[in-house]
């Protein structure tokens, strides 16, 4: 790679970046309405998770696009969204070359927790801190939101209120960093399927951030998922989960996450959330689970 071709193209010196791409859960999550084009109106507070991250490398290249994923349920050519995302950064940042995208994938696959909209995100993430002239937040969040619902949140991943198709993003600070137990049934859940089958019973948005600020341990008070009921019927399993994890000591609040399977339940201590996630491995073995925290802000602005 020789100078001018980087002045061409707009890069900064540096032709390897690396970030982790944390998984989300959804403490809440107001299905409003259908929209023409198709997708539905919600309100969601996404929450990241500290330690339940994919790894994503970009190399930058001469020419050509390609990506490596160690997981063989993760598209290994276009159909791959963090490609997806580099070609589209290069195209809005009208760079000549090509990229090189490597996926250490530990977020579990169609499982309710972003995890290819969050390797998305962090690949345009890493390109605009590569550019020359860094696209501002609004025109990025833009270019994500054509990449998926998801993806705008984990450009930024930090604690907000998502509204719109799930573009429209508020932060939320002040929270605490909430023990995690998460337990993932070994069914995979499409979200176009889940949103398909939606029935809109929910009229307004409910208010629920003044509520949760005021007492953010009292949290049966705000936690709903109106994509639930569409996966309880479909997925049983799901609804089992969800009623052993509420007979745990030292829960706080159970949900499915986005679109599922994943539960989560939240705990009033990380002694109690490792204590459950014990049982939880020897009661549920055909199950994936993992004991995390979320993050009370954006720990994932510097790499
Ligand atoms: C349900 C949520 C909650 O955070 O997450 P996951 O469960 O997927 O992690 C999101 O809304 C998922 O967003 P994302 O995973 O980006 O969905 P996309 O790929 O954009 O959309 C997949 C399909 O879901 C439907 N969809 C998605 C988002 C939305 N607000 N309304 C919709 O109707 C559309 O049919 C769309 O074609
Ligand atoms: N980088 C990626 N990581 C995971 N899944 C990906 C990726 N790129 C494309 N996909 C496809 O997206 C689908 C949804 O995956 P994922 O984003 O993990 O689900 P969810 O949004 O439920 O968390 C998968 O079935 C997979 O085929």
């Amino acid at each position: 790679m020789c100078s001018e071709a980087q002045g061409l193209t707009g890069w900064n010196v540096a032709l390897k970046v690396s970030t982790a791409a944390p998984a989300k859960i959804n403490l809440w999550l107001d299905v409003l309405g259908k929209r023409p084009d198709g997708y539905h109106e919600i309100s969601t507070l996404m929450l990241p998770l500290k330690d339940v991250c994919d790894r994503v490398d970009v190399e930058l290249k001469e020419a050509g696009f390609t990506v490596r994923c160690d997981h063989p349920k993760v598209p290994a050519d276009d159909e791959n969204i963090a490609l997806k995302a580099a070609r589209a950064y290069f195209e809005v940042a009208g760079w000549t070359g090509g990229a090189y995208v490597r996926i250490a994938k530990n977020i579990p696959v169609a499982a309710g927790l972003g995890g290819g909209s969050s390797d998305a995100g962090a690949v345009l993430r890493l390109l605009n801190r590569l550019s020359t002239r860094p696209l501002p937040e609004p025109e990025l969040r833009g270019l994500a939101a054509r990449l998926g619902a998801d993806v705008p949140f984990f450009i930024t991943p930090r604690p907000a209120l998502a509204t719109g198709i799930g573009e429209k993003l508020q932060p939320v600070e002040g929270l605490p960093e909430y023990p995690v137990l998460l337990v993932k049934p070994p069914v995979s859940v499409s979200t176009a399927w889940v949103y398909g089958r939606i029935k809109l019973t929910r009229g307004t948005r409910r208010i629920r951030i003044p509520t949760l600020s005021a007492r953010p341990w009292d949290l049966t008070a705000v936690m709903e998922n109106d994509l639930e009921p569409v996966a309880l019927e479909a997925f049983p399993v799901v609804g089992h989960i969800m009623g052993w994890l509420l007979g745990r000591a030292g829960v706080r609040g159970v949900r499915m996450s986005g679109s599922g399977p994943t539960v989560f339940a939240i705990f009033r201590s990380f002694e109690d959330a490792e204590k459950a996630g014990f049982e939880a491995r020897n009661a549920w073995p055909e199950c994936w689970v993992r004991v995390s925290r979320t993050c009370a802000a954006s720990d994932f602005l510097s790499g």
